[in-house]
């Protein structure tokens, strides 16, 4: 088998970018200089863990349970459909009941959200994963679930009841995918989270992989 073509399925991490209200944003420090001097250019980044195209840990919304670093990799490396859906805000179990999804399956939703640039404002009323989507999904037992901006709850949720769901049984969780132009359809996807010990979030490169 050979790969015909990479897709990079990420948010590109700029300062300036929309992150979560609150947040910190991005500051990139370039600490060892050519220009200035130095031998070689090093910079650090300072920015949330939840920014740009990433993946929750359990550890996001329950204190105590798997960190980043000790999550199976084998949720976000795969088979993933990639589905479109028109919808406005929340996506309800009607919304997926009649899509071909079978055990094991990673699946991305594609939606308006793939319109919006990061690098605009963050936007409010984003479209987000419902509970009632969220307990189908894991009746259907796939591995993962990733959605197009920052969150599987809305941003007005007082339950985080998506988190909740998909995360206490063991579905990978990943946000902020960039589907803009992508052809619905199954791919083989990889969207690794870094090794950070500790961590509830990491930024991940996600792509998908056409096969020739
Ligand atoms: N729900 C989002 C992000 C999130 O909750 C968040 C990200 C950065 C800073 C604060 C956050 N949430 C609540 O305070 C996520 O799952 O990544």
């Amino acid at each position: 088998m050979k790969i015909k073509r990479v897709i990079d399925i990420s948010r590109k991490i700029e300062t300036g970018m929309a992150v979560w209200p609150g947040d910190s944003g991005i500051k990139i420090h370039l600490n060892s200089s050519i220009r200035r001097g130095d031998p070689c250019n090093v910079s650090s980044i300072d920015m949330g863990l939840h920014t740009g195209t990433h993946i929750d840990a359990p550890l996001h919304f329950f204190d105590g349970m798997e960190d980043i670093s000790k999550l199976d990799l084998s949720m976000f490396i795969g088979y993933v459909r990639v589905f479109e859906l028109n919808v406005s805000e929340c996506i309800a179990e009607d919304d997926i009941k009649d899509l071909h999804i079978e055990e094991g399956d990673a699946v991305f939703f594609k939606t308006s959200n793939s319109e919006i640039p990061l690098t605009e404002q963050f936007k409010k009323d984003y479209v987000y994963i419902g509970k009632s989507a969220c307990e189908f999904l894991i009746g259907r037992g796939v591995k993962t679930v990733g959605i197009d901006y920052l969150s599987i709850d809305g941003y007005f949720t007082e339950d985080y009841l998506s988190h909740y769901t998909l995360l206490s049984n063991g579905i990978g969780v990943i946000e902020g995918l960039y589907l803009k132009g992508i052809k619905p359809g199954k791919y083989f996807f990889s969207c690794l989270p870094l090794n950070i010990d500790g961590a509830d979030g990491s930024p991940a490169r996600a792509v998908l992989l056409e096969m020739e």
